[in-house]
Order: structure tokens, then C-alpha cells, then sequence
């Protein structure tokens, strides 16, 4: 099969989530996820129940960052509202700080030392900016130390320093600030009963592609500045791998994969998840040992679970255009991106006779290069894999709708 025949799609067809082992497993866990489920509209109304968490496994080290992500409706929001406290979960346990919060016990959402910033930071408009982030600060706790308005006034300049803005802000209406300036906002406001965890959801999505970067970094060095544990729930790929150190790609109510940026992006365990972390070329190949005939030559891939007829993945930036190799292609057509290109090639043909080990060649893939120049229709580009690829069984179905798998 090459990147251009139609994959199944229906999220009912998508494997079973195999589940890596988590870096966390052997960290420090301040928060503990264990067997979460959670059913919506069960019993009540016309609607049919809806099984929204299948059984959530997930353990955050103190002081770390997660990012869940996964598609719209997979159950994101879901999880963040259960660990918040928002809602109860059906079956299984949440242990915060070694202690149990939902399960066997109950811990309310305001006694879990627990912020939340929400997708539109869910500022009060008709409050100033020091009226809102005073409202985060409860004045009877900290044995009453904000208690006085000089302290309050005091505590709360220090909490917009921390975000970057100085006290000139404190009478602006949140309408008079930019959306990068309120999500920071929201952010003071959260932090003012210094949590020790801290959810984000989709706190960057509004924001146009500079500001978002921005505003995650300076929302990413606060909180790492202030060791507060946090998860970041998006369904933006690029922003769960540059912001977490521990990823958790959700699909379908429950947790396909769990690990660091880089062994998710490299190592994704299916082929759903490969897709759905970046862009894929996914060729047929034959397994044996450690090396997969492909196209593009022999690929080596990583503790093999499978041997004989297998699809494998790389990475797009993995494909190279070399002076000199016996693998061929023909440049199809591009898009150009500024900085690089996306180059579609179609792989010379196998000639000679018919092995079912020896793929046929032919198959189309997109690659990526800086030298936009060096895309011209038709023109035969020698080619060369690096690093390694990883193996799925055949027929492991996409996550990407059949119009727009390649
Ligand atoms: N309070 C609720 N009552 C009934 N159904 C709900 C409720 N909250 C969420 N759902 C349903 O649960 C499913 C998952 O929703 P959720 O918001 O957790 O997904 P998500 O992954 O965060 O999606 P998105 O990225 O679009 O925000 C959806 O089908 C949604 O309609």
C-alpha cells in the first residue's frame, strides 16, 4: 500500500491503544490517573450513554510538564475537568500528593490545590485587571496575609511581574489588553493561590501562530520558575511536543501512547498516532531481523515486533536528496513554505522479476527541502534514508480521512 490508497478512517476501526511505558513511571509522581473511567448521559434523557474515558493510566512526576493531545471529542477537556474536580469519575482513583481525591475518597475542586486556565482565559469583563487576579487571591488563607488591601495590592503587582506586566495594568479592563496579555492574566489569576498543579486548557489556541509561541514560553518559564506541576491539554502536535516533557496522545477515550516529545514523535506506537503527530511516509516493506526492504533501500528499524510484509514509517525530514544513491524519484510538484519545501516524488519502479520481498517501487511521498529551486516538475532526484523507521503490521488503519490521506 502506498501513502495514496484509501485507509480506513472510522475512529470504530482504529486499533486498540498500546500503551508505552511512561518516563514518569519511574519519577516522583505527584499526580496519580488510575483506571478513569467516565460515562456521560447514562440514564438520563433519550440520549444514549456516552463512554467519554475508557480507563485513563497517567502519572505526572512532580514539577513536570505533560501535554495531552489528541483529537477534537477524544475525551481531553474530560480528564483535565475529573483531575480538576469538576467532575467525579465513575470507577477508578486520582491520588494528588499521595493522597487519594477521587475514588475511594472525595476531595473537592477548591481544596486540591489545583488552578485551571481555561481556552479563553474566562476573564470577568466588568472587572479590572487587579480586580481579576485579586479574585484568585483567597485573603483568608496564608494564615491571612493578604488579608489588608496594601498586601493584597502588593501581592497582586507581584503576581502580574511574574507574568511579564507591570502594575501600570492593574485598572485596564481585560477588553483593553491583547489576547496574549489576557491568557497571561488568566495565568496570575490562577496562580494566585499558588497551586501546586496546574491545568491549561487550550490556553494558546485563540491566539494568532507569534503571539502563541510567545505567550507559551513566558507561560512555560513562569511556571517552571514556580515548580508547579502542569498539563497542558491542545490538539496542536507541534505545541504538545515543544512544550511537555512527557506526552500523552488520546484517542478515543483513552491513552495511546505516553513518553517523551521525542520517543512519541520517533517511536509512535500505531500508525494513528504516527499520522497524527506529524506528517508520515508510510511504504510497504519486507521485515527481516532488524532491516526493512523498502523504495527507499533498506531501512533499519528498532526492536522489530513483527517480521515478513509490514508497513514502515519516516519521517518526511528523514528522506534526503543525496548526490549520489541507487534509489530514484521523479519530482511530481511542491509547496512552498518560505523556509523549506514540501516536494511530492514518485519512486522509480522496480524493474526485473517479482519478488514479494522487493517492493515494486512507484509509490508517492512528500519530503521536505530547504532549496525551493531545486523542485522542478519532472526533474530525478537521487534519494537516501536516515536514521531508523519503525514497523507496523499490515492494514493498521489511518487516523487521516481517506480524502486526504496522500
Ligand atoms: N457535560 C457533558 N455532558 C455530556 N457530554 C459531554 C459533556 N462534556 C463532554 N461531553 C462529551 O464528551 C466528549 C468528549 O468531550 P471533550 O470536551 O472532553 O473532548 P476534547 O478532546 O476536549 O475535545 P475538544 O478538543 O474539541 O475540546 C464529546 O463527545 C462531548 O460532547
Amino acid at each position: 500500500m502506498t501513502e495514496q490508497s484509501p485507509t480506513p478512517t472510522s475512529a470504530s476501526r482504529l486499533p486498540e491503544p498500546r500503551v508505552a511505558r511512561s518516563i514518569a513511571d519511574t519519577a516522583d509522581h505527584h499526580l496519580e490517573i488510575e483506571d478513569v473511567t467516565k460515562t456521560f448521559g447514562r440514564g438520563t434523557g433519550r440520549r444514549e450513554p456516552n463512554q467519554v474515558l475508557k480507563g485513563i493510566n497517567l502519572h505526572v512526576a512532580r514539577g513536570g510538564t505533560t501535554a495531552i493531545v489528541g483529537p477534537s471529542g477524544s475525551g481531553k477537556t474530560t480528564l483535565l475537568r475529573v483531575i480538576a474536580g469538576f467532575e467525579a469519575p465513575d470507577t477508578g482513583r486520582i491520588v494528588l500528593d499521595g493522597q487519594t481525591v477521587a475514588g475511594e475518597a472525595w476531595v473537592p475542586a477548591h481544596r486540591r490545590s489545583i488552578g485551571y486556565v481555561a481556552q479563553d482565559g474566562g476573564l470577568f469583563p466588568h472587572l479590572s485587571v487587579g480586580q481579576n487576579v485579586a479574585f484568585g487571591l483567597d485573603r483568608a488563607a496564608f494564615g491571612g496575609r493578604y488579608r489588608s488591601r496594601r498586601a493584597a495590592a502588593a501581592r497582586v503587582e507581584e503576581l502580574l511581574e511574574m507574568v511579564s506586566l507591570d502594575g501600570s495594568y492593574t485598572k485596564r479592563r481585560p477588553h483593553e489588553l491583547s489576547g496574549g496579555q489576557q491568557q497571561r492574566i488568566a495565568l496570575a489569576r490562577a496562580m494566585a493561590r499558588e497551586p501546586e498543579v496546574m491545568l491549561l486548557d487550550e490556553p494558546f489556541s485563540a491566539l494568532d501562530a507569534g503571539l502563541r509561541v510567545a505567550t507559551r514560553r513566558a507561560v512555560a518559564s513562569v511556571l517552571a520558575k514556580a515548580g508547579v506541576t502542569t498539563i497542558l491539554v491542545t490538539h496542536d502536535q507541534a505545541e504538545a511536543l515543544s512544550f511537555a516533557d512527557q506526552v500523552a496522545v488520546m484517542r478515543g477515550g483513552k491513552l495511546a501512547q505516553i513518553g517523551n516529545p521525542f520517543v512519541v514523535y520517533t517511536r509512535p506506537a500505531d500508525r494513528a498516532t504516527a499520522e497524527f503527530l506529524g506528517d508520515a511516509v508510510i511504504l510497504d516493506a519486507w521485515l527481516e531481523g532488524s532491516l526493512a526492504m523498502c523504495s527507499l533501500g533498506p531501512v533499519p528499524v528498532r526492536h522489530p515486533t513483527t517480521q515478513g510484509h509490514v508497513q514502515i514509517m519516516l519521517r518526511p525530514e528523514q528522506i534526503r536528496v543525496a548526490s549520489e544513491s541507487p534509489i530514484h524519484g521523479t519530482v511530481l510538484d511542491w509547496d512552498y513554505f518560505g523556509p523549506e519545501s514540501s516536494v511530492r516524488i514518485k519512486l522509480a519502479e522496480r524493474v526485473g522479476p517479482f519478488d514479494p520481498r522487493v517492493p515494486g517501487g512507484g509509490e508517492i511521498i512528500t519530503i521536505r527541502h530547504w532549496n525551493a529551486a531545486m523542485a522542478r516538475r519532472g526533474m530525478d532526484l537521487a534519494l537516501k534514508v536516515t536514521g531508523e523507521g519503525v514497523a507496523f503490521p499490515v492494514g493498521e488503519p489511518s487516523s487521516k480521512p481517506s480524502t486526504l490521506a496522500e
